[in-house]
């Protein structure tokens, strides 16, 4: 089975307006609501690609009703924690250019995280789960770190996508994927990573402490994977960018797709990045017809090092 886990999600708020100006009321020519937070959004584009999965976290309040409500008409399963506060709400700006502010979480308290820590020690041999975004502020950075070390003690696939310290923590628990896009990387090597070649030497490390796929995207300009056996580049296809969120969260859905049917390490890649571009490419998110066109402009790889 895949479990999804969004400590915390939010009801994405999307406004369309031409031009955004600050200090002045600006008014939108489109606006647009949708259940969101990266593990969410992983179940949902799971879901279109033809798997089930059960997503689990905190959600409380009008809010968290909407997105129970919402993935729940999806035909997505949902076993999610109720909190008292409620789930946030991230506005997503597309005017000349595309800005977030995205809402702080509820307070999450210790019967919570005991409650979630009991579903997760229930999980099995084989089972997945992607542990995906930011952590609430009330909880340790390490939580994701601590989690992936008892599950995969059970023999659990560990898919962890997030951001600053979390992101930094759970890198010594040994996860099965990681998926950095390169300004996370960058905050992990502590140096500005701009290229594919800055960024080699740090993913290569990043497998050398045994994390079994590293997944790197750098947006419009490609992505590397990186494996104990390969290290591979795969370039995104080109194409009017209408909605860049949760692009990220579709390429790892995309790669878990891939593999839960038995595909290689190369088509899963390819897999991955035809997701998260045909989500960039779409008003929402991507649909199988598009990810199975956009497969046929990517090339997957291998990347020749300098003087190897
Ligand atoms: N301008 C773009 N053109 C094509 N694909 C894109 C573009 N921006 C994002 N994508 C797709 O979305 C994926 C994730 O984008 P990225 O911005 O690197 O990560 P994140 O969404 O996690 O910040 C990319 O690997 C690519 O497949
Ligand atoms: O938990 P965070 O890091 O604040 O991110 C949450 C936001 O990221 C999203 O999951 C989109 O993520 P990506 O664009 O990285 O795929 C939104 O739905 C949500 O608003």
């Amino acid at each position: 089975m895949i479990y999804t886990v969004t400590l915390n999600p939010a009801m994405d708020y999307h406004v369309t307006l031409d031009h955004l100006q600050l200090g002045e009321i600006n008014r939108a020519t489109a606006d647009q609501k949708s259940p969101g937070g990266k593990g969410i959004n992983v179940s949902r584009v799971l879901r279109r690609l033809g798997h089930q999965s059960t997503a689990l976290g905190f959600i409380g309040g009008f809010t968290g009703n909407y997105i129970r409500a919402s993935i729940e008409e999806e035909a997505i399963k949902t076993d999610f924690i109720e909190v008292e506060g409620d789930t946030r709400i991230n506005v997503k700006i597309k005017a000349d250019q595309e800005s977030e502010i995205n809402g702080v979480s509820p307070a999450i308290f210790d019967k919570h995280v005991k409650a979630l820590e009991k579903q997760l020690s229930q999980l099995k041999e084989g089972d997945t789960v992607v542990l995906a975004g930011s952590t609430p502020p009330t909880l340790p950075a390490s939580i994701y770190a601590k989690w992936t070390v008892m599950l995969k003690e059970h023999g659990v696939s560990v898919y962890v996508d997030t951001s600053g310290e979390a992101l930094r923590e759970v890198i010594s628990s040994k996860p099965t994927f990681l998926k950095p896009n390169h300004h996370e990387l960058s905050e992990i090597a502590g140096v500005e990573i701009e290229t594919i070649e800055q960024a080699i030497p740090h993913i290569k490390q990043l497998v050398g402490d045994e994390i079994d796929y590293v997944l790197v995207t750098f947006a419009g300009d490609g992505a590397v994977l990186a494996t104990k056996e390969q290290l591979l580049y795969a370039n995104a296809p080109k194409g009017t960018v209408r909605n860049s969120v949760g692009a990220g969260d579709s390429t790892v859905a995309g790669f878990i797709s891939a593999l839960a049917q038995d595909k290689s390490v190369e088509e899963a890649f390819k897999t991955a990045i035809a997701t998260g571009s045909a989500t960039a490419f779409s008003v929402g998110f991507a649909d199988k017809e598009a990810i199975d066109l956009l497969k046929n402009e990517i090339l997957v790889q291998p990347i020749k090092e300098r003087g190897k």
